[in-house]
């Protein structure tokens, strides 16, 4: 049987995933450079949206599918942070004001008249992964959340620079985002490398974030489209 990849090689394999990453998808280059248009920011939130609200979901999957107490324990966290624990907290309520400050209504973004069909093909797609999959290729399939800091951080310093139309209190979701965002990432990277103990394993942890990173430029994929198509 072939021997795993030593831990470093694991990992630098898995960082070196990050060209396949959304962070240079021509939408969100658009949008870096200030150059969408209010009704586009609108059809990106509505649609983000629906990944948002996909997460908690996906997460719930991944801790039914976990013997682990130790890594449950600290994968409800994250359930905890996208629902909140009372009404009007969390992650979510906070893409909701994300939603009102570029000018949707809560109301247009819950009843996700706005998501179009890739978006919700895409992520139904990472939802079913998360729950047909060993738990730990949906672990995996998370880190992605390892590029995410970076580009979070540059969104949110463009937009306030290029969308001053924007009310501050839209950004919230960021803000609070990349607090949590680089810590997990390492927590992450960690369960999965000491439960990838083959290469076989190691190979499905890399496919299943190739997975996710194509789940994510599906999605900007589907709204870049209608976005231009728009009138
Ligand atoms: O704004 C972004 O670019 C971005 C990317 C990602 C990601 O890389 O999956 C997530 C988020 N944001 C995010 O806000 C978030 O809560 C989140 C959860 C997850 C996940 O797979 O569990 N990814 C991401």
């Amino acid at each position: 049987m072939p021997e795993p990849l030593p831990a470093e090689d694991f990992i630098a394999r898995m960082r070196s995933l990050k060209d396949r990453y959304w962070h240079d998808h021509p939408f969100h280059l658009r949008l870096h450079a200030g150059e969408l248009e209010p009704r586009e920011l609108r059809l990106w939130a509505a649609n983000r949206w629906y990944y948002q609200r996909r997460i908690p979901q996906k997460d719930a999957a991944i801790l039914a599918n976990c013997p682990d107490l130790d890594v449950r324990r600290r994968w409800r966290e994250r359930i905890v942070w996208h629902d909140g624990t009372h009404q009007g907290e969390g992650g979510a309520e906070n893409w909701l004001r994300l939603a009102e400050a570029v000018g949707l209504t809560r109301e247009e973004v819950l009843d996700e008249r706005h998501v179009l069909p890739g978006t919700r093909f895409a992520v139904d797609a990472y939802v079913t992964f998360a729950r047909a999959r060993p738990w730990v290729e949906a672990v995996a399939s998370g880190l992605t959340e390892m590029f995410s800091g970076a580009l979070m951080a540059r969104r949110l310093a463009d937009m306030r620079s290029h969308y001053p139309w924007i009310a501050e209190e839209g950004f919230a979701y960021f803000t609070s985002r990349l607090e949590v965002v680089s810590d997990e990432g390492k927590s992450t990277l960690d369960i999965v490398v000491r439960n990838c103990p083959t290469l076989e394993r190691q190979e499905a942890a890399i496919a299943a974030l190739e997975f996710k990173c194509d789940v994510l430029r599906s999605i900007l994929d589907t709204v870049d489209y209608y976005a231009r198509k728009s009138p």
